[in-house]
């Protein structure tokens, strides 16, 4: 990474951590380095009302410092609404390692990142990001207890994609029983965009179904193999946001609802996996409420993996996870119909209930 030094007036213009973009009253941001191992990472905790941060780590090759603070700025202060909304008593965090996860990441940078981890006593707890594997999880459990998505073989609860999957099926399921006035989708044409690790297991949810799934993904072997394992069709067209489907279930990407695209959709239903979906939460989130397309909002219905990792904490079994995720298809409903009921946008209304979870138990203190 280019690291810029920059004038004495040039310093001036913006505060550096404070003044940025995505500060939002974060508790506290840590900075950790180590020349030895030639780790550099960010730790954001936005908020531990609600219990211990909790939030993967992510290693990237942010192009700038900003970019990653501002990375981890956004991600933590996410985790914290995910975890509310969905009765998780977890804060949110998040931690970012700048780097190549493919050339750079070691053992002894995973080690040195672990011991950064735990000197903060418990407050944030980490897990796996993009560029993380469970094997890297396994490496800083050696040095802390704050670490969770370990290996099953070591007392983890494994993978947490198929669980985010049916979480994601829950909270589709609850969106047509909002529109359609049935959850079944039998016959319902969805179109899944990315199907990789949460992708992948939705369709198979989505076919033992009997929907009609259209699939598109960059990886042209992946979709002959998730076509021909599910009796699925590849997307043809030329517009994958226009497709005439009734359900588009973003899978792949964060940021597909923006203003080149929110003019397009004809799907009535939009639920998938991946997370920041609004391009701008405000703006996307009343268009789509204009045109009448029920977006179940991303942090909600994709709680799955949070579920997962939560269980190593306290210490609940497989079928306890997969209730506790069921329950998305009712929480997710409650919030579409509020969201109806005050007028406002689904995303509003999903963190207006993480917010006062938030609020309540502040109060309680
Ligand atoms: N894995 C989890 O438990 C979990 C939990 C919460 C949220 N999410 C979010 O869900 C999304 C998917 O996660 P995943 O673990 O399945 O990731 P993944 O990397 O396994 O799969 C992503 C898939 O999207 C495809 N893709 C990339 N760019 C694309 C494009 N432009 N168009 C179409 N396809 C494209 C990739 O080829 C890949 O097959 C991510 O946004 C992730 O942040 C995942």
């Amino acid at each position: 990474m280019k690291v810029d030094v920059l004038k004495a007036n040039e310093l001036k213009k913006a505060a550096p951590v404070f003044g940025q973009l995505s500060f939002d009253d974060h508790e506290q941001v840590v900075f950790c380095n180590d020349k030895d191992t030639g780790l550099k990472a960010i730790i954001g905790i936005h908020n531990t009302v609600l219990g211990p941060a909790l939030g993967g780590t992510r290693m990237w090759n942010y192009s700038s410092e900003w970019e990653a603070l501002n990375d981890v700025l956004r991600l933590s202060r996410g985790m914290t609404f995910k975890s509310a909304v969905t009765g998780l008593n977890l804060g949110g965090g998040k931690a970012v390692i700048i780097g190549d996860a493919k050339t750079e990441k070691t053992p002894e940078l995973m080690r040195k990142f672990g011991e950064f981890v735990n000197s903060l006593g418990g407050k944030y707890i980490t897990a796996e990001d993009v560029g993380m594997e469970t094997a890297d999880m396994d490496t800083v459990r050696e040095v802390t207890p704050y670490v969770t998505g370990i290996s099953e073989a070591k007392g983890g609860a494994g993978n947490p994609s198929p669980v985010t999957a049916y979480g994601v099926y829950m909270g589709m399921k609850a969106a047509a029983k909002f529109r359609y006035g049935s959850d079944d989708l039998q016959g319902r044409s969805v179109l899944v965009q990315g199907i990789g690790h949460v992708g992948e297991a939705l369709v198979d949810y989505l076919a033992k179904e009997g929907a009609n799934v259209v699939i598109s993904d960059i990886n042209q072997q992946k979709l002959t193999e998730v076509r021909d394992r599910y009796n699925a069709t590849i997307y043809g067209g030329d517009d994958v946001y226009g497709a005439d489907v009734d359900i588009y279930a973003p899978c792949a990407l964060g940021a597909t609802i923006n203003d080149q695209t929110i003019d397009r959709f004809k799907a009535s239903i939009i639920a998938g996996a991946a997370n920041n979906q609004l391009a701008s939460d405000v703006k996307h989130g009343h268009i789509l409420r204009e045109k009448g397309i029920v977006y179940a909002p991303d942090f909600l219905i994709n709680a799955g993996g949070i579920i997962n990792v939560y269980a190593e904490l306290e210490g609940y079994g497989r079928k306890e996870i997969m209730e506790k995720t069921q329950n998305i298809y009712n929480t997710t409903l409650e919030i579409l119909n509020a969201a109806e009921a005050e007028g406002i946008s689904t995303h509003e209304a999903a963190l207006k209930v993480a917010q006062q979870r938030i609020t309540d138990r502040k109060n309680r203190k």
